[in-house]
């Protein structure tokens, strides 16, 4: 049930903040009931309470904090309609895709629970002690422990699986954090069922109530504060550069900075290589389309920027035909859609840009497709073209020859993808494309686009600056609760004071590293 509450230490109450709306951007009108904001008191109480959770919540064993996420998937599942409901109302997402995104919710928290009681993100490491040796050695392990309470900014554009139960509560839950989510405006109706479904595990599975908070504000301050608050250890942001630069800002000025793991923007480069491009170039086109309007091209992984050597004739064909067929659809947000078509008309003004085609024009929030092309030389000339338009805009760049092509992926900043397109008579030019394509980017993939992020165990959503903040981590799959961890080695101490995965007897049966050699997990 949606009422506009925080919620703090288990309790759901009224903010003495400002309040507002939630907005229906299909409908073009404000939501019932009103979202009490939070104030900096609420701040100091959720950060308060978060610390004075940690010491019982990272105490608990593997198998209590995986049953703890599984909980968390049951209670959403139980909500499911709501949550569907109103999160298609709040997003003007479709029910299919909302579907698909609370599967892939309950998913990575089900892949958490398995992560956590396999027990191997600990990566145990056991010297035994060396008293024969000259020098002697001591007897030195190593265990991962959590960072401490971290915030979580909730994504516009996912309002489920990068939300308040999404992707980056999940890995901070799981690596033993307590979890304070700082709720998009854009969907605060969606934030607070699926906010309760994680308080109400909280309290079913008898942990300490300040294991998990969630706070409305429309602005800033909050966020701000939460950032900035001395009890806070790290930071999941997914959203603008802007937002996540100032975050970094904020974390990097505070006596003790913290790390703040903001994914922000990124072009995902698609090559499209000559092989490829001869063989199938017009069914590349169609599946650029489908790509780039998926979602309304709201992923950061959307395909914004293709490099093709030559004219890319049947590749333009393909997406031309395709994209002029596409319906436009609703964007998530006025502050978007807004963004957006500022973005699109910077291009169409642009002396040096052309329009290759625009979807079916829209009306309301709509967002109408568009590709664009321009020369590599166009882009050497105005590096800002490859600046990320937020939506289903995508730049098409005619590369001279391969020189060419290379010569501009050196110029690109940190992507989360890069794609390749290639027969296998590219390979040859692939594999002197891959060293750059490595540096580059987080995934490289071939033959397909980077949207629609797999959660698994390889699977990394990351990258070098701008795309992340750290571009040594990821924020999907299981490596994205090495984020919150850090390694604390324990020497000489004795084994009634370790950590249970440290003691002889290894209870949990956690996979270790003794004496240089790896050990299976024992169960
Ligand atoms: N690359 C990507 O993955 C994504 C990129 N975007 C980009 O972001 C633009 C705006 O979308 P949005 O999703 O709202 O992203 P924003 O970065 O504007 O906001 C994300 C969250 O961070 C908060 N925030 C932003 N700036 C600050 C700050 N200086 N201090 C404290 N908190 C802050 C926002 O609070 P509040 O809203 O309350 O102000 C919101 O909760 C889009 O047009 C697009 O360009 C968006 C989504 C994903
Ligand atoms: O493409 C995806 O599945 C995830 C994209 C993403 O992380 C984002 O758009 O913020």
């Amino acid at each position: 049930m949606v009422k506009g509450e925080l919620l703090i230490g288990g309790e759901a109450r009224y903010g003495a903040g400002e309040a507002f709306k939630a907005f229906d951007p299909t409908l073009g009108t404000e939501i019932a009931p009103d979202f009490a904001g939070a104030n900096l008191d609420d701040v100091r109480i959720a950060c308060g309470l978060a610390a004075a959770a940690f010491d019982e919540y990272r105490a608990t064993s593997l198998e209590d904090r995986a049953a703890f996420l599984e909980a968390i998937a049951e209670n959403l599942e139980r909500d499911a309609d709501e949550l569907l409901a109103r999160a298609g109302v709040e997003t003007g997402l479709p029910p299919a895709r909302l579907k698909g995104e609370l599967g892939r919710t309950t998913g990575q928290l089900r892949l958490f629970a398995r992560v956590v009681r396999e027990g191997a993100y600990l990566d145990v490491r056991i010297d035994h002690a060396l008293p024969e040796r000259t020098p002697p050695r001591s007897d030195i392990r190593l265990i991962h422990q959590p960072l401490g309470p971290v915030v979580v900014f909730g994504a516009s554009n996912f309002p489920l699986a990068f939300s308040a139960a999404g992707g980056d509560t999940a890995s901070a839950l799981a690596a033993g954090c307590p979890v304070i989510v700082k709720a998009h405006p854009a969907h605060p109706g969606t934030s607070e069922i699926a906010g309760r479904a994680v308080m109400r595990a909280v309290a079913e599975r008898g942990l300490p109530a300040g294991v998990f908070a969630l706070l409305f504000d429309k602005g800033i301050e909050i966020g701000a504060a939460l950032t900035a608050d001395p009890r806070v250890a790290a930071v999941g942001f997914t959203g603008s550069r802007r937002g996540g630069e100032a975050l970094m800002a904020i974390a990097a000025k505070r006596p003790r900075p913290i790390p703040v793991y903001a994914e922000m923007s990124s072009v995902n480069p698609v090559l499209l290589l000559p092989g490829a491009l001869a063989e199938r170039g017009e069914a590349i086109g169609k599946a650029f389309a489908g790509a780039l309007s998926l979602g309304s091209g709201q992923f950061c992984t959307n395909p914004g920027l293709i490099l093709a050597i030559g004219e890319a004739d049947d590749f333009v064909a393909g997406a031309r035909a395709a994209i002029s067929e596409i319906a436009p659809t609703t964007m998530l947000t006025p502050g978007i859609h807004a963004a957006y078509r500022a973005g699109v008309s910077a291009l169409n003004d642009h002396a040096r840009v052309s329009c290759v085609v625009q979807g079916a024009e829209g009306e309301g929030l709509q967002g109408q497709v568009h590709l664009f092309t321009a020369t590599s030389a166009d882009l050497r000339a105005d590096p800002r073209l490859v600046e990320e338009v937020f939506g289903a805009s995508g730049l098409l760049v005619r590369c001279q020859d391969a020189d060419d092509m290379a010569a501009l992926l050196e110029d690109l900043e940190g992507q989360l993808t890069a794609s390749v397109h290639a027969a296998p008579s590219d390979y040859p030019l692939a594999r002197t494309l891959m060293p750059r394509l490595e540096k580059l980017a987080g995934r490289i993939l071939f033959n397909g686009f980077g949207t629609g992020v797999e959660v698994c165990d390889a699977m990394v959503h990351g990258g070098p600056y701008p795309a992340t903040g750290d571009g040594r981590s990821t924020s999907v799959g299981a490596l994205a609760i090495a984020r919150f961890l850090r390694p604390v080695s324990y020497q000489d101490v004795p084994a009634e004071l370790l950590p249970t995965a440290l003691r002889e007897d290894n209870p949990e049966g956690v996979a270790r590293r003794i004496d240089g050699v790896q050990t299976a997990v024992i169960r």
